[in-house]
């Protein structure tokens, strides 16, 4: 199969020339689910950043991100504004930073409803209302009535989901999405991005920090440490025991914290 999504030896520099990706790749396919796991610091975010043109001011990417085909980092910036949202979502730790507080969240879900298909009126209503179910979100009049700053860190995140989905892209990059909710939040919100990916199809880019998150929605595993990737696995593969020592130290690392269970190997398809 093709990938739809590739990152092709990808090398990110800072204007000194200090070296802060060095010959990242991986691929994603359609409707697959790839975590990218690493410690603090170890370029997770940069390259999530680097794929969607969102690297900061003065940082220079080289090599390739293939979207079917097409070269991400080569394309014009009106053609990747067109792709960002559209075809490649992305969903961050605080969705307060994706959510303008001046505005109800009704008004917030059907802005790139109108951008992107053209959904006027009640038509575009009637979708972002259709979409807060999605996300399960319950009382959804109020809530879209309602401002982010009035609602939990749960239904925030859930609405930055909405919003993400609220365009039908072919890939959600979600950059540690629960990382900043309390532990019972985040399992329904990894819930709900489980069976977002099972009903929608859209392919999943997950990034964290913490392996056992990761192995709730992951299906492919990147291991990354100081900007490269040290192993390209299946998260049932790590679990049973990586074949780079580092894979494995992160492994026992979260096992001795969570009780991490100890699957033995199975097919890929197998490993949810
Ligand atoms: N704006 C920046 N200017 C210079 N260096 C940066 C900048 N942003 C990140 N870096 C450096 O790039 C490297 C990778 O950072 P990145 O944020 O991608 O790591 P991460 O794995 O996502 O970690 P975390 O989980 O803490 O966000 C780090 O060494 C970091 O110090």
């Amino acid at each position: 199969m093709t990938a739809l999504l590739s990152v092709d030896d990808l090398r990110v520099e800072t204007s000194t020339g200090r070296t802060l990706l060095d010959g990242v790749s991986w691929s994603l396919d359609a409707g697959g689910r790839l975590g990218i796991v690493g410690e603090s610091g170890s370029g997770k975010s940069l390259t999530a950043l680097a794929v969607l043109g969102l690297l900061p001011e003065g940082m220079r990417a080289t090599g390739r991100v293939l979207l079917d085909g097409t070269d991400l980092l080569t394309l014009p910036p009106r053609a990747l504004g067109r792709v960002r949202g559209a075809q490649v979502a992305m969903v961050f730790q605080e969705p307060l930073t994706a959510l303008d507080p001046l505005m109800t969240v009704g008004r917030q879900i059907t802005g790139p409803l109108r951008l992107h298909r053209g959904l006027r009126g009640s038509a575009a209503r009637d979708e972002a209302a259709r979409l807060a179910r999605l996300v399960h979100l319950t009382d959804t009049e109020r809530i879209l009535r309602s401002y982010p700053w009035q609602l939990s860190g749960g239904q925030r995140q859930r609405v930055a989901l909405a919003m993400a989905l609220a365009c039908e892209p072919r890939v959600l990059l979600a950059d540690e999405p629960t990382t900043a909710l309390d532990v019972t939040v985040q399992a329904e919100v990894l819930d709900l991005l489980d069976d977002l990916v099972d009903r929608t199809g859209v392919a999943l880019a997950f990034v964290s920090h913490d392996l056992p998150v990761v192995a709730r929605v992951a299906r492919d595993l990147v291991v990354m440490r100081d900007g490269r990737v040290v192993e390209r696995t299946t998260v049932a593969d790590a679990l049973a025991g990586g074949e780079a020592a580092y894979t494995r130290d992160l492994v026992a690392a979260a096992r001795a914290v969570t009780g991490l269970p100890t699957p033995t190997r199975t097919a890929p398809e197998d490993a949810r």
